[in-house]
């Protein structure tokens, strides 16, 4: 048996599927890394061609295994983090590497994003920095007990989030009524980490039927 760190839970998770999963978020890892370098290489054409052979290849040989659309992957565990949410997924190449920890006042999540993640020269992109607020914020109502999916996202871009520079994003649960959740937080550089550079507040709302089914 493999023991995988839930939150503050440890839980014996089957060897066979711990030591999958670790593949899963080596893979996920080693294509995000050929994405950062994808949009940074000022490579010549031979090079150029040899990557899109090389990566065809490699996506060919990944296709054959593909699961059905709208099924879970073997390796997922109720217990256990989703592998491949385009907000997080260690799995998904295409996700921001987001971890999140418990703070006394909330949570707190550290990163640095890559060139992938920019949009104006040398800034993140809105988006991306909507989708870490949202997904950082999600987590805070739900660690809180809450969850909820997210009604809306209200974002505010005070200054350019920079790439490749330590990130700190924080939030905290506002407000709490029935099945709604209102969660603020915000985007600093780790160096700077009480100036938002966006600030986000957040509505969380648990489906009515999910609710009352927990208040039974
Ligand atoms: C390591 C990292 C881990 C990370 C851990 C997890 C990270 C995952 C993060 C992903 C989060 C997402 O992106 S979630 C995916 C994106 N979001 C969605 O797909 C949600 C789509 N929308 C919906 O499914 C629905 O609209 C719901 C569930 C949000 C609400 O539906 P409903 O339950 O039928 O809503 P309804 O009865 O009308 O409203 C309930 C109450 O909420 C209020 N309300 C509803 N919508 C709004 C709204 N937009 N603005 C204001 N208020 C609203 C209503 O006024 C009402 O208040 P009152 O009258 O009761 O006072």
């Amino acid at each position: 048996m493999g023991t995988e760190a839930v939150g503050t839970l440890a839980y014996d998770a089957p060897a066979a599927k711990v030591d999958r999963r670790r593949l899963i978020e080596q893979l996920g890892d080693a294509v995000r890394g050929l994405v950062a370098a994808t949009c940074a290489a000022e490579a010549p054409p031979e090079e150029l061609e040899r990557a899109i052979a090389g990566t065809r290849q490699l996506a060919e040989g990944l296709r054959g295994f593909a699961r059905p659309l709208g099924t879970a992957s073997s390796s997922e565990d109720p217990l256990l983090p989703h592998l491949y949410p385009a907000g997080h997924g260690a799995g998904n190449p295409v996700a921001p590497p987001v971890h999140v920890e418990a703070t006394e006042e909330g949570v707190r999540s550290r990163i640095t994003l890559g060139r992938q993640y920019e949009g104006p020269r040398g800034r993140t992109h809105g988006g991306i920095s909507a989708l870490l607020l949202d997904e950082v914020l999600a987590y805070a109502s739900t660690s809180a007990g809450r969850g909820g999916f997210t009604a809306y996202l209200n974002t505010s871009y005070h200054q350019a989030v920079p790439i490749q520079v330590p990130l700190e994003i924080r939030a905290r649960i506002d407000a709490e009524d029935g099945r709604k959740t209102t969660v603020k937080g915000f985007i600093a550089l780790e160096s700077d980490p009480e100036v938002p550079l966006v600030s986000a507040t957040a509505l969380f709302v648990i489906p009515r039927a999910d609710y009352e089914g927990n208040q039974k």
